[in-house]
């Protein structure tokens, strides 16, 4: 079932160690059916250089494993509470990047310095909170559901990225690949702002009218504000 969506979630998952997003077993890239109500990720604890397409499970967006020989991703639930909130997500991507999960163990957010940053988020990206005590009993569907809080009232097209705090990223796109773009640009954007403070601890944001100028050159004129 699904065997197509299998290769593009195997071929969106290779692009990690491709582009050097992960290392060891870190990671996880997922994509979802709407018309099946399915989506399909990553094995768990599944080595890249071992995976084949065959190997990727199959859920539903009530948790229930639908196929495949393996556990799915331990952050599956967490791509189960994005897919279930925002149904103009495809595709979702988890890695341990080391920049951006660098600032997300840092507590911030990722400020837009530059144009490139400017290209493809606009503004800052996110770092939600920690889980409370409570809510780590269920550590990866709360964190989803603190994602969704999160972006309840913003726009999830115009900052595809949330950073984790001292956990790591999640991205997404209306498909794997486009996902795993977004994860690529992330973590080159929060590498270069990393550098950036380093240069200039007193370095300024992009100013708005730069901010709109590159971003709705790319997205285009109806492409929403971003955040309020
Ligand atoms: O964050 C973590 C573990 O802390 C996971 O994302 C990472 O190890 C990948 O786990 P999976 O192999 O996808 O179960």
């Amino acid at each position: 079932m699904l065997e197509e969506l299998k290769q593009v979630v195997y071929e969106a998952n290779m692009e990690l160690p491709k582009y050097g997003l992960v290392t060891f077993t870190w990671g996880n890239v997922s994509a979802m059916d709407r018309e099946s109500g399915y989506f399909v990720i990553k094995p768990s604890g599944v080595d890249y250089n071992q995976l084949k397409p065959e190997d990727m499970v199959v859920m539903d967006l009530n948790m229930n494993k639908i196929e495949g020989r393996y556990n799915p991703s331990s952050d599956t639930a967490t791509h189960c509470e994005l897919y279930k909130a925002f149904p103009q997500i495809g595709g979702i991507v988890h890695t341990h990047s080391s920049w951006a999960s660098s600032w997300a163990q840092s507590g911030r957010g990722i400020p837009c310095y530059g144009t490139t940053h400017a290209d493809y988020i606009y503004g800052e990206v996110p770092c939600v909170r920690n889980l409370t005590k409570e809510e780590l009993e269920d550590y990866e569907a709360n964190t989803g559901r603190l994602i969704v809080e999160h972006f309840q009232n913003r726009d999830i097209e115009a900052v595809p990225c949330v950073l984790c705090k001292n956990h790591g990223p999640f991205t997404w796109g209306k498909d794997a690949y486009e996902a795993v773009h977004n994860a690529v640009v992330l973590e080159e954007v929060a590498k270069m702002a990393a550098c950036t403070e380093m240069i200039n601890p007193r370095a300024t944001e992009a100013p708005k009218e730069l901010l709109d100028k590159h971003y709705y050159r790319k997205h285009g004129e109806n492409a929403y504000y971003g955040q309020e």
